[in-house]
């Protein structure tokens, strides 16, 4: 077993390139310089010669003036040469340099004096433009204008090429924007600790880090901002991981922490909470102020699986998995999780397909009033049922049907299939209630969106303010003339309008006072342990004071104790949403679970 790193993860020699380098080291003409005693030039012609001929190593000998400026370098070929011609010797022979030098028989070309301070890069332009040849009779080298000594061109030249291997090693293994190890490097390391971990029986971990709702700091803030997001995000991860762990990025906006030579798996959900902890620290941007949350997937080799070729989507699997259960949190894989493996399937044309052939459904989830239970509204949550690969949810497809404009169509069918369901029910005699849809910003700006919700409501024959909408803050803050002028048409249909995941954007306040908003839902990251998490609390105590002082309802999400109930009854917050009530069902299972609960709510009575 080969135990040293491959090549590709060795840089170039003599390069050590840290995340933190810079591209180019500022390497100067200093380090190149040779201090060889120059001859002055008053010494005569014989006196060069006797230097040459005393030391047969030296190929040139720079010549100074009375200042100690650099004036010329005689190469040894040429210089000897001319006096082992003719007459030369007894002619030139007690006559000075500069004589030599200006009685234009003998031929020496103006020297090349770059100052030591100068980068390479930058000598090796001067040197290109006086003329290749100085690569091969080297250069003068002078310290504030006086000489200092020569160096040899060749020198020059291996250090550039250094530096571009380098360069290139660095372009290949590092990302641009963080500094970090990028997919290449990491997959080198990995290898590498997978089979150092052979030898000495100890285990590697990988965590998978996504940044939840990064496509909406970017759409809302911009790419710059959404670049400066990422770089404070590194930041945090890399302060969480051990000194000794790699913190790589893979693209966008997933990064993976490699952990080596563990010997604990307890490690691995150790750094997870303290990389979510780091999370919770808000980051102000340009006056904005915002919550990045992450979800985390890890895996352990070799507990999880003995070959290093699926540990990466397994982690990805298992990040997913915490996204499904609502984000800002962890998970590690286990083997009923699916994996999904993008070069095995287009996940773009087959949900294109999906969609044609029916695959979507819609599950519902009730809204209740905290005090009492009673039952306010419904949300509907799409759902694709994958002929062979079963329910896949939201989160994974969700993303690709936006990246492909495939929401719009999607969304037309979330729309439209409610609205029938809502139908359905109301003709089977049941409670018409509010039914709350997800939109998604492409469709939102859909020319013809209103009109879209206009004939939908008159063909299934609904009041229009049994639909909300829920927009996330995100499609809001962008062409706010444009959203705005939308939202009016929307409101006088007499749709209803929400902010979804409240408080993990930009929280801006101008636009809730402008834009006719009926409601705000709490995102469930800051509802989850809000028992027993001071901070929560607070976030959530300021959005439901917020809500009152704009008159708006207010609900929360992700609602699984009790003693979640309890606290935000005291902060008073009145509806909720979430499993303690029920998880989403399909619509059968639905009815079913409000008739028994209509039921039993009569018992009780
Ligand atoms: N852990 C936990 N989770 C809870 C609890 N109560 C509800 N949830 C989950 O939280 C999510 C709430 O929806 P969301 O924030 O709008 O987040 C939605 C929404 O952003 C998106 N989505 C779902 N359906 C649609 C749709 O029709 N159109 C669009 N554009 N997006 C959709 O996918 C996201 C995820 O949807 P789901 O997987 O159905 O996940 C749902 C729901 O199942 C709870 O007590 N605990």
């Amino acid at each position: 077993m080969n135990e040293s790193p491959s090549l590709s993860t060795l840089p170039p020699h003599g390069f050590a390139v840290t995340g933190n380098q810079r591209l180019r080291e500022s390497v100067t003409v200093q380090q190149l310089l040779r201090p060889l005693p120059p001859v002055k030039i008053q010494l005569n012609c014989l006196g060069v010669l006797d230097r040459f001929l005393a030391d047969a190593e030296v190929y040139a000998l720079p010549v100074i003036d009375d200042h100690g400026k650099p004036v010329a370098l005689l190469e040894r070929p040429s210089f000897v040469e001319f006096f082992s011609g003719r007459f030369s010797r007894d002619v030139f022979g007690r006559r000075s340099i500069l004589d030599l030098l200006s009685c234009g028989q003998y031929k020496c070309d103006v020297p090349l004096v770059v100052e030591e301070s100068c980068t390479v890069e930058d000598a090796a332009q001067i040197i290109i433009g006086a003329g290749m040849q100085h690569m091969v009779t080297g250069f003068m080298v002078s310290r504030r204008g006086s000489y200092a000594g020569v160096a040899d061109g060749r020198d020059l030249l291996s250090i550039i090429t250094r530096q571009k291997q380098a360069e290139l090693y660095y372009l290949a293994h590092y990302d641009a924007l963080t500094g970090i190890p990028n997919r290449a490097l990491l997959s080198d390391r990995l290898e590498h600790a997978c089979r150092d971990a052979d030898r000495k029986g100890r285990l590697v971990a990988l965590l998978f880090i996504d940044v939840d709702r990064f496509k909406q700091i970017n759409d809302s803030l911009g790419h710059s901002a959404g670049d400066e997001v990422l770089r404070r995000i590194v930041a945090r991860l890399k302060a969480s991981a051990r000194q000794v762990d790699t913190v790589a990025r893979l693209a966008g906006d997933e990064f993976v922490i490699l952990m080596e030579d563990l010997t604990d798996p307890a490690q691995v959900a150790l750094v997870a909470r303290r990389i979510i902890a780091s999370m919770q620290e808000p980051i102000d941007m340009l006056g904005h102020v915002l919550v990045a949350t992450v979800s985390i997937g890890s895996v352990v080799y070799p507990r999880d699986d003995a070959g290093v070729g699926a540990l990466l989507s397994k982690a990805d699997a298992a990040m997913y998995e915490a996204k499904a259960v609502g984000r800002n949190g962890f998970r590690s894989y286990s083997p009923e999780m699916r994996t999904y493996n993008p070069a095995s399937m287009s996940l773009e044309n087959e949900l294109r397909q999906g969609i044609e052939r029916d695959e979507l459904l819609l599950h519902f989830q009730p809204q209740v009033a905290l005090a009492g239970g009673a039952v306010l509204g419904v949300e509907a949550l799409v759902r694709w049922c994958h002929p062979e690969r079963g329910l896949i949810p939201p989160l994974q497809f969700i993303p690709v049907a936006e990246e492909s404009g495939l929401i719009v169509a999607l969304g037309e069918w979330v729309v439209r299939n409610a609205l029938a369901q809502l139908r359905a029910w109301r003709d089977q005699g049941l409670p018409s209630l509010p039914v709350s849809v997800n939109i998604s910003a492409l469709q939102f700006r859909q020319r013809g969106f209103s009109g879209f919700l206009a004939e939908q409501l008159a063909e299934h024959r609904i009041q229009p303010g049994l639909l909300e909408l829920e927009l996330t803050e995100s499609v809001l803050m962008k062409n706010v003339d444009a959203v705005l002028q939308t939202l009016t048409e929307i409101k006088a249909l007499g749709v209803r309008l929400a902010i979804d995941d409240f408080g993990t954007g930009f929280s801006s306040l101008s636009y809730l006072r402008r834009f006719p908003i009926d409601r705000l839902k709490i995102d469930q990251s800051f509802v989850r342990d809000i028992d027993s998490t001071p901070v929560n609390e607070s976030i959530a105590r300021a959005i439901v004071a917020l809500a009152d002082s704009l008159a708006l309802e207010i609900v929360a999400e992700g609602i699984e104790t009790a003693s979640e109930v309890e606290v935000l009854k005291r902060i008073k917050c009145v509806q909720g949403q979430g499993f303690l009530f029920s998880k989403p069902l399909d619509a059968e299972r639905f009815s079913t679970w409000l008739l028994n609960r209509a039921r039993s709510e009569i018992v009780m009575a």
